[in-house]
């Protein structure tokens, strides 16, 4: 089957000679429980749940299918525009950092088949239908708590109402709209030069209102302009089930609030990586906990969670916190960057002597934090909670895929410090149950992503919103592994202009302590090698990461095929089913978790000891963060990466030259491709258009300071602010 096939496959309605006999019990998985949900009838009449016919189709045809059968063709459609955001021009950085236009049908396509934390809309029948799913009826399993790293962790089962999933889906039947930008995703094309961007259908009747790389869609309407799309925001016309979801609360037991993991054998080799501090006056790193007087409580609370020694952005980062000054700290994936940036930003909060919020209608949180995916800001909720414990500060999370009333619920309670994706925040917001005028902090983590073409425009709402405090009234702090340097100009519209940029290693490096092997393998092969290791690696807890929400699923089953436990995420699926899927793998009940990029970032999950890149992503930056969710607090990891020459050339340049940073082998072939292969504006040496290796203020200023861990730095030459221009 060819390229296009896989698609065809997947969209094609009714093909009767698909349509498997299919028995319940010799599908499902063994000691993952998960079972494929194999559906009545009549929802192959459904539209949506032809996905749900295609994976029917292949469990029919089981490991029959030839090597070249649907799920391994799966080319991805789209692959001009993954040179322009990754590796090539296209992201021209004035051009980027100026503009969010819509109307325009050409360009970034490659989002409609990415994962992101959006779409739940679009396609929340198939994800309630097709495919296989986590043999996890709410009841099956109650919140239970394994000894993960600092927070909830372990096989959660019981989610919420403690349905069903049936039932679940019955109950959903509002009307979700939205007509903000118009299109359902932001789709970027960089024309000619990459100066300009536009979201594929701009008119403002598509069907789904901009949800850019958010997960919820934002009405814009005058006073309401936040307004939210379950109040029935105008314009759209999104028939959508309304959403019910509450997630169950996390152990509220001090052993379960503190539970961590070990750090591993390299952790204090963390002290020999070299740290830059770019900026003016700042202040010296501190070497211990201690020397940040962070006050008796933080200080009981840092012993609870095992930390006794600081990470190198913890000690730059936190004197830089606590000096009240604007920071972007540019640190190696599971290298400690969420304390980084909590504990000063308590300490400030418990020296300020804030009061215990009580319940209001309108909350006015002193801190926001936001990141791009649910589950990453709900571990970063319960990072909060674990360091504010036994103070008087009250974290509250909020995100998509959950009961809006549940959110505000939540907030009313009280909140100082408020952790959320963006488009829940922009709902709550637009409730007026959020009030903006206290807020003296503003986090992004993961920031490069949020400052992006998909989060870009709503950060920039929610950094004018009304009552917003101004840049200069804030302290704005950013956080990330990965800093691509046209990101790096957008995110100075933002800070202070004498913000500090602390650079741990390499900006966008890989983490050392991951052990790299590419390998390569055609699209047609990668099924076979895929169990071929699996088999060899045996109960080791694995993250797949696939290009497509549709490949997650597809994989996934086929593993459980294979009699590999396996569960999966991915934005299709259900909020419920995506915190049981992560439940699941925390625990270790399914060893094997396949997923798209909506669980690159940030997830910080014990023991993830492999990662399998089966697709490899479209940017350098992203195939970083993926490989980071091994590899974490000092311990060793792997990832194995199938590099396939008719789809990844673009990706071998900045391949080798991650791969030689990190001082792992190259390939000889990978290096021939990618000595071979012209990528517009890449340049080993240089990184450019790639990511950056410094602050890109330098490249202005020229000048910069190098530090090791515990050495002061000299104070380089003033910033000259129209160097953003
Ligand atoms: N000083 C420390 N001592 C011991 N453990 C630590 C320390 N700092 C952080 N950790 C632990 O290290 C793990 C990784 O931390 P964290 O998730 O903050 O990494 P990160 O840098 O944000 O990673 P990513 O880039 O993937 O988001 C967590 O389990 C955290 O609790």
């Amino acid at each position: 089957m060819g390229d296009e096939d896989w698609e065809a496959e997947i969209s094609k309605p009714h093909v009767p000679s698909y349509v498997p006999v299919f028995e319940k019990d010799k599908y499902s998985s063994g000691a993952n429980g998960d079972t494929i949900n194999m559906t009545s009838a009549s929802d192959m009449d459904d539209g949506p749940s032809q996905r749900g016919h295609f994976m029917r189709s292949h469990f029919a045809s089981g490991r029959s299918l030839g090597n070249r059968d649907a799920g391994d063709s799966n080319k991805r459609e789209h692959t001009p525009t993954k040179g322009g955001f990754g590796v090539g021009k296209g992201f021209g950085n004035k051009g980027f950092s100026n503009k969010f236009e819509e109307g325009g049908n050409s360009g970034f396509l490659k989002e409609s088949n990415n994962d992101c934390e959006d779409n739940q809309i679009w396609n929340r029948e198939f994800s309630s239908r097709s495919g296989y799913q986590d043999g996890n009826d709410a009841e099956a399993s109650g919140p239970s708590r394994r000894g993960g790293r600092g927070s909830f962790r372990g096989c959660r089962g019981g989610f919420g109402t403690g349905r069903s999933n049936n039932e679940y889906d019955r109950d959903e039947g509002a009307q979700r709209t939205g007509d903000l930008f118009g299109s359902r995703r932001t789709a970027v094309s960089g024309t000619g030069n990459g100066d300009t961007y536009h979201s594929r259908s701009g008119s403002g009747h598509g069907r789904g209102g901009y949800k850019g790389l958010s997960e919820e869609v934002i009405t814009g309407s005058g006073k309401n302009s936040w307004k939210s799309e379950t109040e029935g925001g105008k314009g759209g016309d999104i028939q959508g089930p309304k959403v019910t979801y509450i997630p169950p609360p996390p152990p509220e037991d001090e052993d379960s609030i503190f539970a961590h993991y070990q750090t591993g054998i390299n952790f204090d080799k963390y002290d020999t990586i070299l740290v830059e501090v770019s900026g003016h006056d700042a202040p010296p790193a501190i070497l211990t906990f201690e020397e940040a007087n962070l006050g008796q409580t933080l200080n009981n609370n840092i012993v609870k969670a095992g930390y006794t020694k600081l990470t190198p952005v913890q000690k730059y980062s936190i004197p830089i916190i606590l000096a009240g000054r604007d920071l972007v700290a540019c640190a190696q994936t599971g290298s400690g960057k969420t304390a980084a940036f909590l504990l000063p930003i308590l300490a400030h909060m418990m020296r300020d002597g804030i009061t215990a919020s009580r319940f209001k209608e309108l909350q006015q949180p002193e801190c926001i934090i936001v990141a791009p995916t649910r589950e990453l800001i709900n571990q970063i909720y319960l990072e909060a909670r674990k360091f504010s414990y036994g103070t008087c500060v009250r974290a509250v999370v909020i995100y998509g895929g959950t009961q809006v009333g549940h959110s505000i619920r939540q907030i009313v309670q009280g909140c100082n410090i408020l952790c959320a994706t963006p488009g829940r925040l922009m709902d709550i917001i637009g409730k007026e149950k959020i009030g903006l005028k206290q807020v003296k902090y503003v986090v992004l983590d993961e920031a490069d992503r949020m400052l992006d073409m998909g989060f870009g425009p709503e950060i920039k709402k929610l950094i004018s919103c009304p009552g917003m405090p101004t840049k200069e009234q804030r302290h704005t702090l950013l956080f990330s592994a990965t800093f691509p340097e046209e990101i790096q100009r957008l995110a100075g519209e933002f800070l202070k202009s004498n913000y500090l940029f602390v650079t741990v290693g390499q900006v966008g490096g890989a983490c050392r302590d991951v052990q790299q092997t590419v390998l390569q393998v055609a699209q047609y092969s990668k099924r076979e090698k895929l169990v071929e290791i699996l088999q060899n690696t045996g109960v080791e807890r694995t993250m797949v990461f696939v290009e497509t929400k549709k490949k997650a699923d597809f994989i996934a089953t086929f593993l459980c095929q294979e009699k590999v436990s396996t569960t999966s995420i991915h934005g299709d699926r259900e909020q419920r089913e995506r915190e049981q899927a992560l439940g699941d793998f925390r625990c270790g009940k399914c060893p094997v978790l396949v997923a798209t990029s909506v669980a690159a970032r940030g997830l910080d999950i014990e023991n993830v000891q492999h990662v399998i890149n089966f697709d490899l992503p479209s940017t350098i930056d992203e195939y970083v963060h993926r490989i980071g969710r091994t590899g974490r607090c000092g311990n060793t990891g792997r990832a194995i990466s199938f590099f396939d020459p008719e789809s990844d050339n673009h990706l071998a340049q900045p391949l080798v030259k991650v791969l030689s940073d990190a001082q792992q082998n190259v390939p000889a072939w990978l290096e021939e491709i990618a000595f071979s292969t012209y990528v517009p504006g890449f340049s080993g040496s240089t990184r450019a258009n790639v990511f950056a290796s410094v602050d890109t203020r330098k490249n202005y200023q020229g000048k910069s300071t190098l530090n090791t861990a515990g050495f002061s730095s000299q104070a380089p030459n003033p910033i000259d602010e129209d160097s953003w221009d």
